[in-house]
């Protein structure tokens, strides 16, 4: 029997990140747990104990909170990704890739009454949700260093979202296995995993000695901006998608809702090229308390339900714009 190395990749994971930017008074926050992977000439490491191709994963540690530190673009997880991607594509000649994963996670600034701005507190931030925003980056240098790709994937983990009505699940298919009862009104609940890709960007490489340069090609506004993942919109819009379409629609099933979702963020966004998502049902069963004589069971009547944790339903789908 013989048997090789097809796939090698490695990294850091779980770096976990906070970063204040100062504007006067105005304080600016951001945590990331951050994953860099890279992939390269680095087999050797793998089939002969060869370490001397090994950048270590601490040295990958230390790169990324030494970008943190010096990035002038740690506050949009994109730009930082990519940011952190091109660097070690450019500065180690063996490394032809590099994935990076950051996990956003939510910091917003608290309002007092009477105090501050209409924008909230100057440097008092509260955790406003567990959804994470997820950015992963793709910096592809194999066709060489001066023709960096960039790929880009980012949306929103563990949104946690119900709706008490304005959801059925009628007209399944039916067969000896069907013990499930047709419902026009039951609770809607799902933890929303979003995800949209844009089309891949040319980078530019850093032209300094130390490859600690990135430029983001061009601003909104500059003729030939292109929109893509430097549109800092979309991802409030996609989030505002999301939420809506799900608080709004008729639902005849997950499936269905998750089209619409989809299909809106496509529409919003003329850079993002398709949208994935992944909803867990989270089944909401009414009480049985006939028992007692009470009614809990047709939908009008039912008020008490009993939260399934497992097993739930899970739907999932890809919409591509054509
Ligand atoms: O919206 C739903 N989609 C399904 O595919 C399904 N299957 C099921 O048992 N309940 C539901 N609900």
């Amino acid at each position: 029997m013989s048997a090789e190395l097809t796939a090698a990749r490695y990294g850091k994971t779980k770096v976990r990140v906070f970063r204040i930017v100062r504007d006067g008074k105005w304080h600016n926050i951001v945590e990331y747990n951050v994953e860099a992977l890279l992939e390269g000439e680095i087999a050797t490491s793998y089939t002969e104990a060869d370490n001397s191709v090994v950048v270590a994963t601490d040295s990958i540690k230390n790169i990324t909170y030494f970008l943190a530190k010096t990035s002038p673009h740690i506050l949009s997880a994109e730009k930082f990704a990519l940011h952190l991607g091109t660097f070690f594509v450019s500065k180690y000649a063996h490394i032809s890739k590099a994935f990076v994963t950051i996990e956003q996670l939510r910091w917003s600034r608290i309002h007092v009454d009477g105090e501050e701005s209409a924008e909230g507190h100057s440097h008092s931030f509260y955790r406003d949700g567990n959804d994470k925003r997820v950015v992963k980056v793709e910096v592809d240098g194999s066709a060489g260093k001066d023709k960096l790709v960039g790929k880009v994937t980012a949306g929103i983990n563990d949104l946690l979202v119900l709706k008490s009505t304005g959801s059925a699940f009628e007209n399944f298919y039916r067969d000896e296995y069907a013990t499930l009862i047709e419902v026009n009104d039951r609770i809607f609940s799902t933890s929303v995993d979003l995800s949209y890709t844009f089309a891949p960007i040319s980078l530019r490489a850093p032209t300094d000695e130390k490859k600690v340069e990135f430029v983001v090609p061009l601003q909104k506004g500059e003729e030939g901006y292109a929109g893509s993942v430097w549109d800092e919109e979309v991802p409030a819009r996609a989030r505002k998608a999301t939420l809506e379409t799900f608080a709004v629609d008729e639902s005849a099933s997950v499936q269905a809702t998750l089209y619409k979702m989809a299909q809106r963020i496509v529409a919003e966004n003329a850079s993002v090229n398709s949208v994935s998502y992944a909803l867990p049902n989270k089944h909401y069963i009414p009480v049985d308390l006939r028992y007692l004589n009470i009614d809990n069971l047709t939908p009008a009547k039912a008020e008490v339900f009993m939260p399934v944790d497992a097993p739930s339903g899970l739907i999932t789908a890809t919409v591509t714009r054509k």
